[in-house]
């Protein structure tokens, strides 16, 4: 999950799209880049870093042109160190094209040799993204007829990437001296919405919050498998150009990813993650009685709006127990588990007299690979905590990610292989309590009746694209590198004797 937008407008973008950035940067903390046009020529900057140390005043200043896109990265393909894979990308051919992607495809590396063996195209990093840009450029080459590029010959186009790639993918390009072109895959997996404001400018984006927050108001969601033209006058033109497409937008976004104050897929974030908190309230009392917690207790950001919820439908008062240091970025999002760890203590303190002496009950959003529950279980006892219970408002996590969330690999995730009760134990809680894996669907779904489901893979193992296979995902894999140069990664939290169910 990167954050990704585009702007054409008719005054300059540069200082927009950086604001956009800046409002998409919890989607990504590895690298930022922004692409402007003026007249048919690109203007980019791009490095690895928060969107803030990326672009200084010179940098900002070389980016004129009414027209632009940017992206926040956070690699789950590729190399998270590789300031070659910063995006967006660019290709001179046809007519000249920069792209902006979130997501991720599963079939990258097969597509890789054909478009090396058929399409004679060389890709030059370990990027996904780097691959879809030549699969849209190849089809954008052949679906032209004559000089003058019309919607109908970049609507072929999308089609034809359609047919070649697959996975998720959520996209934004320009096009040099035509316009700015978004889709979305047919599963709609990754959120793009798209906006107006009061002068006709026209904002594509990975979150409502992006839109909001410029001045622009939320027009609609682009449709999964569609695509929208937007000539440089400002006209948009929208196609389907999915044969089949299905509603299935990523849960985990609702559950962690996305902002609060962002509706995706017509759900409020916010909402989903209040109803969460309900039905996590509904489950725990069969574990815990209320009666034997005496605060709940939410493990800042994200797990506030759940937290807040079950603790009001229990009657148990919310506390803030743990401050967060709010110039560390979120640790999930961060490469390699070395600094990961290091971050979460860095990252929150505790108000030790929210603990002294009570049964506190820790609320968070997800549990992945245990390293903040972990931790902050350790310090709500340091800080005199008697009982310290654990709840998160989604399910276990238990199963690989391929569609562009940082969970690559099974053995990493500390709930695969693992009971409950072996968690608890390796987290060193007195009690643990996840939401249960339909009641989450449920909890989100009531919130848009009209979308046929979620892709929840990372809870239950069904991959909505259905062709994922182990030996896809282990292909996927091969060419990643999370660490820095002869850096350890062991990601897996052990139990003392390695127990495993
Ligand atoms: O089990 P783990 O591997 O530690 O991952 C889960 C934790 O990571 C996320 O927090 P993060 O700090 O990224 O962001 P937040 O401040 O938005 O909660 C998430 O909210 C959980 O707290
Ligand atoms: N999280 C994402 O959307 C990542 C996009 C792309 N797969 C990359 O690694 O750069
Ligand atoms: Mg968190």
């Amino acid at each position: 999950m990167c954050g990704i937008v585009g702007v054409v407008s008719q005054a300059p973008v540069n200082q927009l799209i950086y604001d956009a950035l800046l409002l998409l940067q919890h989607r990504g903390q590895d690298a930022a880049g922004i692409v402007t046009q003026q007249g048919r020529k690109f203007f980019m900057h791009k490095a690895k870093g928060m969107v803030r140390d990326v672009f200084r005043t010179r940098n900002m200043r070389a980016l004129p042109g009414n027209v632009g896109l940017g992206q926040v990265r956070y690699p789950t393909a590729g190399n998270a160190f590789s300031e070659e894979e910063a995006q967006p990308f660019y290709v001179n051919a046809p007519f000249g094209l920069v792209m902006v992607h979130n997501g991720n495809l599963t079939n990258a590396q097969g597509l890789k040799q054909e478009l090396f063996q058929t399409d004679h195209r060389h890709i030059n990093t370990e990027s996904d993204s780097e691959v879809l840009l030549n699969v849209l450029a190849h089809e954008l080459e052949k679906s032209t007829r004559g000089a003058s590029l019309k919607p109908a010959d970049v609507f072929a186009a999308v089609r034809g990437v359609h047919r070649r790639i697959k996975g998720s993918y959520a996209v934004i390009a320009l096009i040099a001296g035509h316009g700015l072109l978004a889709f979305r895959d047919p599963f709609g997996i990754r959120p793009l919405c798209i906006g107006r404001n009061a002068d006709g400018s026209r904002m594509v984006a990975s979150e409502s919050v992006t839109l909001e927050g410029n001045g622009f108001e939320l027009e609609r969601d682009v449709a999964p498998g569609e695509a929208v033209f937007i000539n440089l006058d400002g006209q948009a033109s929208f196609e389907q150009c999915a044969d089949r497409v299905s509603h299935n937008p990523c849960i985990f976004e609702y559950v962690y990813l996305a902002r609060p104050d962002s509706v995706l897929d017509g759900i409020s974030v916010y909402q989903a993650r209040l109803n969460m908190g309900k039905t996590l309230a509904k489950r725990l009392v069969s574990t815990v009685p209320p009666s034997e917690i005496d605060v709940v207790i939410p493990i800042p950001e994200s797990s506030r709006p759940s937290a807040m919820e079950l603790a009001q439908i229990l009657g148990l008062p919310y506390r803030e127990g743990f401050v967060k240091n709010r110039y560390v970025g979120r640790t999930f999002i961060m490469p390699g588990q070395g600094v990961r760890k290091k971050s979460v203590r860095q990252k929150l303190n505790v108000i030790a007299s929210e603990f002294k002496g009570r049964n506190v009950l820790l609320v968070d959003d997800s549990i992945v690979r245990g390293t903040t529950s972990k931790e902050i279980v350790q310090m709500a006892r340091d800080a005199g905590a008697r009982k310290v219970y654990m709840a998160s408002a989604a399910p276990p996590v238990r199963y690989p990610n391929v569609y562009g969330i940082d969970m690559p690999t099974a053995q990493e995730l500390v709930a695969h292989d693992r009971t409950v009760e072996q968690v608890r134990e390796l987290i060193g809680c007195d009690a643990l309590i996840y939401q249960d894996v339909d009641a989450m669907k449920q909890a989100i779904a009531a919130l848009n009746p009209k979308l046929a489901g979620f892709d929840a893979s990372c809870f239950d193992g069904v991959y909505v694209t259905g062709d994922i296979t182990p030996e896809i995902i282990a292909r996927m894999n091969q060419g990643r590198d999370q660490t820095e140069e002869g850096q350890e990664d062991s990601s897996r939290l052990a139990l003392p004797n390695a127990q495993t169910a």
